[in-house]
């Protein structure tokens, strides 16, 4: 739709009849629906554009200055926004379809036009300018930020790359990731999530010169290309400036919102046009952020990549590994400080890669995490576990009260499936509900309260205990202690190693101790790898440690072994 604001039209003829004729024809219209501004040359023609706005611009071909498509081209470049209509005296169709090609919106024959055609060639050139003009914004820039897109981008991007070529210098690609974007944007709506993407656009705009692109490439996945830039100093400073800025609270209706940004940095030396080749490498930088902990920037290396690509082809093989029987559980004894007796077991996951060999927990139980496998291998990490003890149990081989203690995953806890799997572990392996034991962490019970609490309680209404797991190293909330159906505390296992050496540990683990037990609350110590270590907890009366000194997580065939010498050593005691 064409705006009621009277429409600006520049005539650029230099034969003043045509100029009478063209006048004559407008004016068929009320005077107040347009102005009209007349020059000969294209010098002035420009100088016009330069001051003032126009919607049209009605070329003659035939300027005695110049040749006319020369012309037209160079008012298209200078002006790309502005119709242009061809008014020529030359009835050429191939000169016609020539001044299309070259950005003309429309091509008119000075003695075979009249009032009504020049009218309606102009509304509609108007009209057919701001169609290009949006089609032009939407494949070139995202509607949500008015950043540029990602075909814009790598335009921009390979533009930079030549040029860092021709004058030896450097440029850099970094890769922006917003941490936690799905839970905010789940929680909060997604129109809040728009007012954040659009605020984080804001900021990345501040934090660069005018020189510089900002793009989004979708979702929460913005890039910037820095160009010129002296130093990989120059790009940490920048790549700082960038975690400060979003990690800053965004002001809501009436809350505020904390959101932080992992970036990945690629930086671009010469010798490479592709820009694919930098984006990919800022993406995997921009992982390895995440990985530290998010929040923070990495450059990118050739460890890294290597890093990466571990990390895909493990989280390939993990998704074959429960089908292919390569993982399996490992148990950890638990032993009553005082008698010295198993008190229970902790279930540990390994997974036996038949290439790579035995893949820590650490590496892998993030990686089902990332995948969501860990819902499904951690309903079978449960049965099993319950199952193996109920075995034990049949068997005669575990003292009366053991228990066996199963790790919970933050993925597990968001729904209520966790607790059908529990449901139906308990029915089908018959074991006693009270001699199972959940282990949560801390950050669980925060993410979400009230769901927190919905499922804890119905978990203890099972008969169920709760254990908390790596106390200390988390919130250490008293409030959430008090709040929850809880039953029983794990001193994290980094106060206990060497706590004979640290007087903080020494501090921290007595106030644990001191503090489960003030709350009626068992406690358990993890990492117990020395005598002193044990001999330290055992002043305080913790009641059940696990650790190395007394044995590592240990298979089934070992841990029946474990079990057979125990109730052996007890009948010889008995006897
Ligand atoms: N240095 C030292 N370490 C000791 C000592 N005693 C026990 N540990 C180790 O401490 C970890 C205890 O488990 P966690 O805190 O739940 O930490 C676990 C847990 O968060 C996770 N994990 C393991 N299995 C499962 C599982 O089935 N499900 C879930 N969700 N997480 C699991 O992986 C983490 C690491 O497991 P692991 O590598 O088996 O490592 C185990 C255990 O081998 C000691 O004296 N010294």
């Amino acid at each position: 739709m064409l705006s009621s604001e009277p429409l600006a039209i520049l005539q650029v003829e230099d034969n003043l009849g045509d100029t009478r004729l063209v006048a004559d024809y407008l004016k068929d219209e009320s005077s107040d629906l347009f102005t009209l501004t007349h020059v000969c040359t294209l010098d002035e023609a420009q100088n016009e554009l330069s001051n003032q706005h126009f919607d049209v611009i009605l070329l003659d071909l035939a300027l005695l200055e110049s040749s006319g498509l020369e012309a037209l081209e160079h008012l298209v470049s200078m002006y790309p926004n502005r119709a242009i209509i061809v008014l020529t005296g030359c009835d050429d169709v191939s000169l016609a379809l020539k001044a299309m090609n070259k950005g003309a919106q429309d091509y008119l024959v000075k003695g075979c036009s009249d009032s009504d055609l020049i009218w309606r060639s102009i509304r509609y050139s108007i009209e057919r300018k701001r169609t290009e003009e949006k089609l032009e914004f939407l494949a070139h820039y995202d509607v949500l930020t008015k950043l540029a897109n990602r075909t814009l981008f790598e335009m921009h991007l390979q533009q930079a790359l030549f040029r860092v070529e021709r004058n030896n210098q450097l440029s850099a690609v970094l890769f922006l990731d917003l941490d936690r974007f799905k839970v905010v944007n789940d929680n909060f709506g997604h129109d809040t999530g728009d007012i954040i993407l659009s605020e984080v656009a804001n900021r990345l705009n501040q934090c660069v010169r005018k020189q510089d692109s900002v793009a989004r490439f979708g979702g929460d996945e913005f890039v910037v290309l820095l160009e010129g830039v002296k130093s990989c100093g120059d790009v940490r400073r920048i790549a700082e400036k960038i975690c400060q800025k979003c990690s800053k609270p965004i002001q809501l209706l009436d809350e505020e919102v904390f959101i932080t940004a992992s970036v990945g940095i690629a930086m671009c030396e010469g010798g490479v046009f592709e820009p694919m080749t930098y984006i990919k490498q800022a993406d995997i930088a921009m992982y390895q952020a995440k990985e530290k902990g998010r929040n923070n920037y990495q450059f990118y290396s050739e460890e890294i990549n290597a890093f990466v690509k571990v990390q895909a082809m493990l989280e390939t093989s993990l998704h074959r590994a429960l089908e292919k029987r390569e993982l399996d559980l490992y148990f950890q004894p638990q032993v009553n400080t005082k008698t010295g007796e198993i008190w229970g077991m902790e279930a540990l996951l390994r997974w036996f890669h038949p290439k790579v060999g035995n893949v820590s927990p650490d590496i892998f139980i993030p990686l089902l995490e990332d995948t969501g496998l860990i819902v499904e291998v951690g309903e079978w990490v449960l049965l099993q576990a319950c199952t193996q003890f109920v075995d034990w149990q049949s068997k005669g081989l575990l003292p009366p009260n053991t228990s066996v203690s199963v790790n919970l995953s933050a993925r597990q806890f968001v729904n209520c499936r966790i607790l059908d799997a529990v449901s139906l572990t308990l029915e089908v392996t018959g074991i006693n509900p009270e001699c199972l034991i959940l282990e949560i962490t801390e950050s669980m019970l925060v993410e979400d309260v009230r769901q927190a609490e919905a499922i804890l309680g119905e978990i203890h209404r099972l008969g169920v205990k709760i254990g908390i797991d790596d106390f200390g190293t988390g919130y250490s909330s008293l409030l959430y202690l008090k709040r929850f159906p809880i039953d029983h505390l794990k001193v994290d296992k980094s106060f206990l190693i060497d706590i004979e050496k640290s007087k903080e540990n020494a501090a921290i683990t007595s106030a644990v101790i001191q503090l489960a037990h003030a709350l009626g609350l068992m406690v358990i110590a993890e990492g117990v790898e020395t005598q002193e270590a044990l001999s330290f907890i055992s002043d305080y009366e913790c009641d059940v440690y696990q650790g190395f000194f007394f044995s590592m997580a240990i298979s089934r065939d070992d841990f029946t072994e474990l079990l057979l010498r125990q109730s052996k050593t007890m009948s010889t005691r008995m006897s």
